[in-house]
């Protein structure tokens, strides 16, 4: 079944939530944990120990694991696996992209059967133009598996580059726009949705409807962060996403994170974050 019909399974059965593992050192330490892959280890095992199978997607994000190097990418390989065990689909933000060969290297690497860091999808940068990542959407395609393409990210800076209008005259489109209309094409015909989803922020206000981005016509899932310790909640998810709420998967990490390293308390959070994102995305 393709990521798209397999995350939106995910997203009625557990609610619209997804979790990230980001191991901060300041959580490692606020966990009684070293700053080290055993304490990596133990920090992602606590989090799917708590959410696995409850959730509708986790969020393994690599640079914590990369700041370790071969230890801590053999834990994000341990945790891509593990998650898999759980039945919760594993989302590696690695937020790749480059020219389209090494577009290829990376594809192999993150989407490929077989491959140990590759997840059910991958977030992907569109910066080097979206046809650069051609690569991954074949192999993803090929594989049944997922992207997320940066397009509105949370951060301030963000809007410098996607707020950006290309071309002149009276046709002129944002950067943002013309990911998600990229997207869109993609996405063509899917059902429920594609598996060519988007990055949007939940801390982005009115900047979808600022830029012209249509976020219904992307026929794909949206992911979302910024939710919790960036300071979205219910609110702002239902007023970025509008009519394309139905197909967000709000994400948080520190939000639910920080509630560790108590495994009913780290459960306690992640299904109360899940809960109103339902009731803000689907109610
Ligand atoms: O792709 C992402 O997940 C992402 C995109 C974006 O626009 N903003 C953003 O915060 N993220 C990631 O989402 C997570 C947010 O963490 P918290 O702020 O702790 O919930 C981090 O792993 C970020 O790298």
């Amino acid at each position: 079944m393709p990521f798209g019909a397999r995350l939106a399974a995910a997203m009625d059965a557990h609610g619209p939530l997804c979790v990230g593992i980001d191991p901060h050192a300041s959580l490692l330490e606020a966990w009684g944990l070293p700053d080290s892959p055993a304490g990596l280890r133990e920090f992602s095992s606590r989090v799917l120990e708590a959410v696995g199978g409850r959730v509708a997607a986790v969020k393994p994000q690599a640079a914590f694991f990369e700041r370790h190097g071969s230890g801590g990418l053999a834990v994000l390989e341990e945790v891509v696996a593990a998650a898999r065990e759980t039945g919760t689909l594993s989302i590696v933000d690695a937020k790749r992209g480059d020219i389209g060969s090494t577009m290829g290297a990376y594809a192999e690497a993150f989407l490929r059967d077989g491959s140990p860091l590759a997840g059910d999808a991958l977030t992907v940068s569109p910066f080097l133009g979206f046809g650069s990542l051609a690569p991954a959407v074949e192999l993803a395609t090929a594989t049944g598996r997922g992207l997320f393409v940066l397009c509105l990210t949370s951060n301030p800076e963000g809007a410098s580059v996607q707020h950006a209008r290309r071309g002149a005259g009276a046709g002129t489109t944002t950067v943002a726009a013309s990911i998600a209309a990229s997207a869109g094409e993609l996405n063509a015909g899917a059902e429920p949705f594609g598996s060519v989803g988007l990055v949007v922020g939940a801390t982005i206000g009115a900047a979808a409807q600022g830029t012209g981005t249509d976020l219904v016509g992307v026929n794909g899932p949206l992911l979302a962060p910024g939710v919790g310790a960036q300071g979205a909640g219910p609110d702002e998810l239902r007023a970025v996403f509008g009519d394309a709420r139905r197909t967000v998967l709000a994400s948080s990490s520190r939000g639910v994170l920080r509630a560790g390293p108590d495994l009913g308390a780290l459960r306690a959070a992640a299904l109360k974050a899940a809960g109103e994102a339902a009731r803000a995305l689907r109610g």
